[in-house]
């Protein structure tokens, strides 16, 4: 069903959700330069879901997905991730959230001087693992189709090798929650493919919940679920098919309504 406004079922925390917001409003700048972006946002996030968030530039996806990080602290409304509420925590606190999430960025930050897998190493070193580091880095590479890269620097990668590494520090340690802003935007086709199967069959695996940021409509068939945000309002909350099926109505209006004015 393609639903206009989001049910609202949320006046309690719930053991099957990965990510729990209700009346969320947030505001950039303070005074007179106050500029509120997200407005009154409720919206659940089932564990083991996969949910696509699409919408115009500038309609606040990234804020959300960074505020759902524990990235941004929370002005009004409150945010449950992983069972904690985001809301009054210290920043140890708030450090100790994000060791749980995976964070993939289009900007892929890697540190140029090392190897791919050390650079996905240090994200195994985070949780102690020392003795095990390689072997853990090496098994997530190889599952990206990167196992004959390993020891190159990324100078010597291609962007799309590069885009796997980043991926691959992201998942080594095993995140319940994956956050992930446009993981396939400076992918080839074939690319972004295999990166958002590979998230899918995490997701199926190991129950891990996606929440991924997409102007790519090539990869919608992957989201069991598609929200769509416009100028910082839920705008709808469907299915892929619901969805493409509406946009398609969409753009048919508007081009008999051209017709028209022709
Ligand atoms: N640090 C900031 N300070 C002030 N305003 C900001 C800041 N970051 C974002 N904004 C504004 O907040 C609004 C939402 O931005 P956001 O980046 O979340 O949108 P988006 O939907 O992710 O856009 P895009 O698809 O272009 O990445 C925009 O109007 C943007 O200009």
């Amino acid at each position: 069903m393609f639903k206009t406004q989001p049910q609202s079922t949320l006046d309690s925390s719930r053991d099957d959700l990965a990510v729990q917001i209700q009346h969320l409003n947030y505001f950039f700048g303070v005074g007179d330069l106050s500029k509120q972006v997200l407005f009154d946002i409720s919206l659940e996030l089932p564990k083991g879901q996969i949910v696509i968030l699409t919408g115009p530039s500038g309609s606040g996806k990234t804020t959300l997905l960074t505020l759902a990080g524990a990235l941004r602290r929370l002005q009004d409304g409150s945010l449950r991730v992983l069972g904690k509420e985001l809301v009054g925590l210290g920043d140890r606190a708030l450090v100790n959230v994000r060791r749980n999430i995976g964070f993939i960025f289009q900007a892929h930050n890697l540190f140029e001087s090392l190897t791919a897998s050390q650079n996905v190493e240090m994200a195994v070193e985070l949780t102690g693992k020392f003795a095990s580091k390689r072997e853990q880095s090496v098994t997530m590479l190889s599952a990206l189709g990167l196992a004959d890269r390993v020891d190159y620097k990324p100078k010597s990668l291609s962007g799309g090798q590069k885009q796997r590494v980043a991926i691959a520090r992201a998942l080594v340690n095993h995140p319940k929650l994956i956050l992930a802003d446009e993981p396939t935007a400076a992918l080839d086709k074939k690319s972004g493919r295999d990166v958002v199967t590979y998230l899918h069959n995490l997701s199926r695996q190991e129950g891990c919940t996606v929440l991924m940021v997409t102007h790519d409509n090539r990869i919608l068939d992957v989201a069991d679920r598609i929200i769509n945000l416009v100028d910082g309002r839920l705008e709808s909350d469907s299915t892929p098919n619901d969805f493409v099926q509406h946009k398609t109505q969409e753009a048919l209006t508007e081009v008999s309504a051209d017709m028209f004015i022709m």
